[in-house]
Parts: structure tokens; sequence; C-alpha cells
């Protein structure tokens, strides 16, 4: 379990993280969602002690992490999977961290099968791949078999197989009652492997609860609609304030009025309908809405540009 109570940062007059308070519980998988810069690395380097908190405390087992004798086996974490020593072998690499917290060698060769990298433990870490590099900053992450583990972006730079790995890995280590903290900016990556989130916003808790009431919070109602003679609907819909796109020949994909309504407008004017279906809103929508104040670098909209 990891409580985060007042976890406040400030680097010299800007806050970059307001106050967190949250509990991140075991035996699920708690996704942590924001924009760049909201502040999501920084949470992690404090829990982590590796930032100290400016105001409140991030608890890993109700304690701070600077109280473990053997911190890697209470918490394991993949933060930069960049951050290694290049001229060192990946299992040099976890033989020094494993020495450092009185773990056995034979664990390194355990932790390399893991993820796949057996065969490339004796190459020097500097010609690992982006995603090769992942796998050993995972290998890192799991070596002390904590109970707690936190990996950000950790399907960074991984090809297909090796995402639906992560995602399987992640499931496995929650349903063996491990708490799993784990940050990504892909939605439909986390929609699959979260059972929690907690999405933040220029440094703020935006929400923090189970994936399914984030999917039924996002307000915007969404209706697939087919038919033969569209355009009189459309136009009504627009003056109503839905918007009504054309997704292909005889279909509208309307935002911004339930099915009821499009339906009863349709029967209204006389249109005949072949489709009317309510649209599940997706993770990337729901999270669209919640931070939509709270994008500090957006690009302008491609429209906006030509
Ligand atoms: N050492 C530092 N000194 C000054 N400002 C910092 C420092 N570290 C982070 N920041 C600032 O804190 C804010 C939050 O950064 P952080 O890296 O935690 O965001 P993030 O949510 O992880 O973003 P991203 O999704 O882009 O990785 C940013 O505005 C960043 O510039």
């Amino acid at each position: 379990m990891i409580n985060l109570s007042g976890l406040t940062k400030r680097y010299g007059g800007t806050t970059v993280v307001h106050g967190l308070t949250l509990t991140i519980e075991p035996g699920l998988v708690t996704g942590f969602l924001g924009p760049n810069g909201a502040g999501k690395s920084t949470t992690m380097r404090m829990i982590l002690g590796l930032d100290r908190p400016t105001a409140g405390t991030a608890l890993v087992k109700g304690r701070r992490y600077e109280e473990f004798r053997h911190p890697l086996r209470e918490i394991g974490a993949l933060l930069d999977a960049k951050a290694l020593h290049p001229g060192r072998s990946g299992r040099a690499h976890l033989l020094a961290m494993a020495r450092s917290n009185g773990i056995p060698a034979a664990r390194v060769e355990e932790v390399l099968a893991t993820v796949g990298l057996s065969d490339a433990a004796r190459k020097r870490a500097g010609v690992y791949s982006l995603g090769m590099g992942q796998r050993l900053g995972i290998a890192g992450a799991l070596l002390g078999d904590p109970g707690v583990l936190m990996f950000d972006e950790p399907v960074n730079g991984l090809d297909p197989d090796g995402v639906r790995w992560v995602r399987e890995l992640m499931r496995s280590l929650a349903a063996e009652g491990r708490t799993v903290f784990v940050s990504s900016h892909l939605m439909s990556e986390m929609e699959l492997t979260a059972d929690r989130l907690v999405v933040i916003g220029k440094g703020r808790l935006l929400a923090d609860a189970p994936i399914a009431d984030i999917l039924a919070g996002g307000s915007t109602h969404r209706v697939k609609v087919r038919g033969p003679h569209l355009r009189d609907l459309a136009a009504h819909l627009a003056a109503e304030g839905a918007t009504a796109e054309p997704t292909a020949p005889g279909e509208l994909l309307v935002t911004g009025a339930r099915a009821e309504a499009v339906g009863e407008l349709a029967h209204r004017l006389g249109v005949p309908l072949h489709e009317l279906s309510p649209q599940d809103t997706t993770l990337e929508q729901a999270y669209m809405e919640l931070t939509a104040d709270s994008v500090e670098y957006a690009a302008p909209h491609p429209e906006a540009v030509r």
C-alpha cells in the first residue's frame, strides 16, 4: 500500500504537486494518468525518496522510503530505463543492485528469465535497445520480490508483444496481492490493464476512482445513426446544439445528444433510420474531458495551423 498525505512539491516559486492525498491499494493495478508536466514523475520520485516533499508525506507500507534497510525488498520501481551504467552488462547491473539489498545472486537469473533477457544478460547495457532497457528496468523492479511496484511508462519502446507482456505481468503482480502503480499515456492500454485510476492535472488530483466509474462519468453522449436520408436530421441536430458528423455514406456520429432524443427527432421529421446505437465512452474521451482544463503544453489543432 502507498499512502500520500498532503504531498506537495515546489520548485522555486512553482508548485508542481499540490497537496495530493490518496491511497494506492494492494491487489489492484492503479493507473496514474495526467498530461505532460502534470507531476506524475515528481510524485513517484517523492515516493522513492529521490525528491524531498516540500510538505506532506509519501509512505510505503506505512513507512518513508528512507526508513527501509533493504528498500528493494519493499518497493520495486522502473522510473528511468536509461539511468544505467552503459559499460556494465545487464547481469552486472542487477547483481550490483542485489548485493546492495541483501538479495541472493540466484534471484538475478530468475528475473532475467522473467523479462526474457537471459540471452542478452552479458551484453553491455549501453548497446541495449529501448525495449531491452525497459525490460532490464522491469527486472530491477522485480528483483527484491517486493509487495509494492511502481512503473513510470513501462511500455515505452516495447513492441506489441512486449506491451502485451507488460499488461499480463501487471495483472499477475496485482493478482498476487501486490500494490501496482503505473503511469502511462497510452489510454487504450490503461483501459485494458488498470482496475483504478488516479488522474492529476497541474499537480492536483482530478480523479481517484475505479475505471468503470471514470468511464461512466464521461458526460458526452455519442450515438451512431445510419439511414438513407440523414441530411434533415443532421441540420435539426445541429440547430439543437449537438454535433452530427458524417462518418461514412449514410452514417452520422452524433455527439452531445442521447439516442432517445435522436430517435424521437427522427420520428418527428419522418426520417427512416436503419441504425441508432449509443457508443461507449472510451477512456481516452473520459480522460480528455477530465483534463481539458489542465493541459499545459497543448499544440494547436491541425485545422488551426493550415
Ligand atoms: N528538478 C526540477 N526543477 C524544476 N522543475 C522541475 C524539476 N523536476 C520537475 N520539474 C517540473 O515539474 C513539473 C512536473 O514534472 P513531472 O516530470 O513530474 O511531470 P509528468 O507528469 O511526469 O510529465 P510527463 O508526462 O511529461 O513525463 C514540470 O513542470 C517540470 O518542469
